[in-house]
């Protein structure tokens, strides 16, 4: 199924009339920018073009007042004057004679995208639009805001396509306060917002924006606000708060359908958010909200003011939602204090209200209150000074590195009479291995396979990995005879000198014995067994008491273990690894495949036995980047077996610095 693309250039067609500095930045390039863009990249050409349409009456009383609706209304026909004077009684917005139509615009494409996704004509999809809608509220306009595009799709998809639970995930540098409003106390819409806040002195400065507003009465903990107290952050601030607080409750609340505010001012260049983000984040955070919701994301343009980022965001997102290979986020770093210190404060609210934050740490702890302090101080100084030289300086990025869709998108290595699952490339070719190879091949464990085939195999992997490393082939899977072998093979003769860093994901029990001292691979391996004390830093086994079947606990250490370590690691291949009898379920396995995308450009190879080729269809699905099931097993956890968990990533945090949740005691 393909990506929804819908634009007009009608909604170019109204700008700021007067002088306001406050609203000067909000000004037409910004959608023609995006779309150019999009079609000088030949992304747009990719997309099933969707015609917007005007939302009705109807459609707009679902979260706006009539009293307002027929104040706005009116605009189409009142002079200058009588526009400044309409302006005047909100906050941060203009009013044009052709911004009532492109309103009406703009919340028809949200609606338009939902219907496209929800009757499945496409899988996802995007709306570039202004006015921008999340923070206008049920009787004011607010923000460059005149309806509320997003929380009107979310009643609409509920209504008009029986959705139950409706994420919506704000990633717009501004708290959405409107969309706060709107479904605070509705259990069925979560809604996620990060955003400038520095401690209420940014706009618009809000009590309720900070961590503590969790949503009222039957809404308590629906909703999620991630205050920025300080400004500068980067990819690993963003990729943390994605691991540690947004993913885990997103899955255990197994939303229907996921709608993003789809705000790029929180973007490097961005003059209102002032972060140091880059654009390729984006495509980091699309994918790794694709696997909920079978796959159905809406993304609506919000804000954005920096043009040249704004448009590079805007391709990458869609570039995501496209399918495409992810790039490689280079050199991550550790989350910075003033992160930490919301992450610990926003996980120690939310965890009484979401069982897979159930172990989090406390934030009433003296460290927090005392770093706050201490933080809050430092702003101060910081902020006499910071203001001239910031304003002066003018922020400068890379672009972003070219994503390379290959000619083969899956491979599979089988025995000659396995079936070769639909959609991948059956490989036969073997390349000839050196003598040596051979040598060391045949000595390997490979007698029970028969030297023949075994060599024959493990020259196809060879040939697969080499193909993976020039980017013929996206991904792979190979059904071997002795699962453990093959993975000291991989390791030890193929991948370590094909690539600099292999990600080695075990699931399942069996021994793994090779040393991963030295860096060029991280081993974690998850099962049910309690492994004796990790071998130093590159080998991690994770014990989950319930086993592999244990949905909770395996989402758990995916979010707050594997993905932080696979986000620092960057590898440059991920292997990932089934031993048989490790009873994970095919969903949670799907997903897994899903997320571990992310990393290497997508280049995962994926090893079974062959007695285990029952699950080799919803593997090849996964490969083949169709969404994995939702995991409906997360909406009634079992209580999870304690903090294990909390207390491993406690452990490693010293080594492994995204999986810090919490802000450095003492200092
Ligand atoms: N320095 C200009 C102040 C603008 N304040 C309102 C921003 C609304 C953003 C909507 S995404
Ligand atoms: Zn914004």
């Amino acid at each position: 199924m393909g990506t929804a693309l819908i634009y007009d250039e009608e909604m170019t067609k109204y700008k700021l009339l007067w002088v306001d500095p406050a609203c000067k930045i909000e000004v037409p390039e910004r959608l023609s920018v995006s779309y150019e863009a999009l079609v000088r990249t030949g992304l747009s050409d990719r997309c099933v073009s969707v015609p917007p349409r005007e939302a009705s009456d109807a459609e707009i009383l679902l979260v706006h007042s009539e009293e307002y609706l027929e104040g706005v209304k009116k605009t189409p026909h009142m002079t200058l004057e009588d526009l400044k004077e309409f302006t005047l009684q909100y906050g941060d917005v203009y009013f044009h004679p052709n911004i009532y139509h492109c309103a009406k615009l703009a919340a028809g494409s949200a609606l338009q995208l939902v219907d496209s996704v929800m009757t499945g004509k496409v899988r996802n999809g995007m709306a570039l639009v202004r006015p921008p809608g999340h923070h206008s509220m049920r009787s004011a306009a607010s923000g460059f805001c005149v309806f509320n595009n997003v929380a009107i799709a979310a009643r609409y998809a509920k209504q008009k396509h029986g959705a139950e639970r409706v994420l919506i995930v704000d990633w717009d540098i501004h708290h959405g306060q409107g969309v706060q409003y709107c479904f605070e106390d509705d259990p069925s819409v979560l809604y996620f917002s990060w955003h400038r806040y520095e401690r209420q002195k940014f706009w618009p400065n809000l009590r309720e924006s900070d961590y503590d507003s969790v949503g009222k009465g039957s809404g308590a903990g629906f909703n999620v606000n991630v205050p920025w107290n300080e400004v500068g952050m980067e990819n690993s601030d963003y990729l943390s708060v994605f691991c540690h607080v947004l993913l885990p409750v997103a899955y255990e609340f197994c939303p229907d359908l996921v709608l993003v505010c789809a705000g790029f001012d929180s973007a490097i260049g961005d003059p209102e958010g002032e972060m140091c983000a880059t654009p390729d984040i984006f495509a980091h955070l699309t994918h790794l909200l694709m696997n909920l919701a079978g796959g159905k994301l809406c993304a609506v343009l919000e804000g954005g003011y920096n043009l040249t980022s704004l448009a590079q965001s805007v391709c990458q997102t869609v570039q995501t939602l496209l399918g495409d290979p992810l790039p490689q986020l280079a050199n991550l770093r550790s989350p910075c204090e003033s992160a930490l210190e919301s992450l610990q404060c926003v996980r120690s609210v939310q965890r009484r209200y979401w069982s897979i934050l159930k172990h989090a740490a406390d934030s009433a702890t003296t460290d927090v209150s005392n770093k706050r302090i201490k933080l809050a101080k430092a702003e101060e100084e910081k902020a006499e000074t910071a203001e001239d030289e910031r304003s002066q300086e003018e922020k400068v990025w890379p672009e972003p590195a070219e994503r390379l869709r290959p000619p083969v998108c899956s491979a599979s290595v089988l025995p000659d009479d396995a079936a070769c699952p639909d959609g991948l490339k059956r490989l036969v070719s073997s390349k000839d291995l050196g003598p040596l190879l051979v040598s060391r091949i045949r000595n390997r464990s490979m007698e029970d396979a028969g030297d023949a085939d075994g060599v024959a195999t493990f020259s196809r992997l060879y040939t697969l990995i080499e193909k993976m490393r020039t980017n013929e082939i996206g991904n792979g899977v190979a059904l071997v005879p002795d699962v453990a072998a093959a993975v000291e093979c991989v390791v030890q003769d193929l991948g370590s000198d094909l690539v600099s860093r292999v990600l080695v994901v075990c699931v399942g029990k069996e021994e793994l014995n090779y040393a991963t001292a030295d860096g060029k691979m991280l081993v974690v391996q998850i099962s049910g067994e309690d492994k004796e004390e990790q071998k130093g830093k590159y080998y991690i086994p994770v014990c989950l008491k319930k086993g592999c079947g244990d949905t909770v606990g395996f989402i758990q250490a995916v979010f707050g273990l594997l993905l932080p370590l696979g986000y620092e690691y960057d590898p440059g291949l991920v292997l990932l690894v089934r031993m048989p009898g490790s009873g994970v379920g095919d969903c949670m396995w799907q997903q897994l495949i899903g997320l571990l995308k992310g990393f290497a450009k997508g280049h995962t190879l994926v090893l079974m036995q062959t007695n285990d080729g029952a699950c080799m269809g919803p593997t090849a699905s996964a490969l083949l980047g169709h969404p994995a099931p939702p995991l409906q097993e997360l909406l009634t956890p079992l209580p999870d077996d304690g903090g294990a968990l909390e207390r491993m990533r406690e452990r490693l945090q010293a080594d492994w610095k995204m999986l810090q949740t919490t802000v450095s005691s003492g200092n």
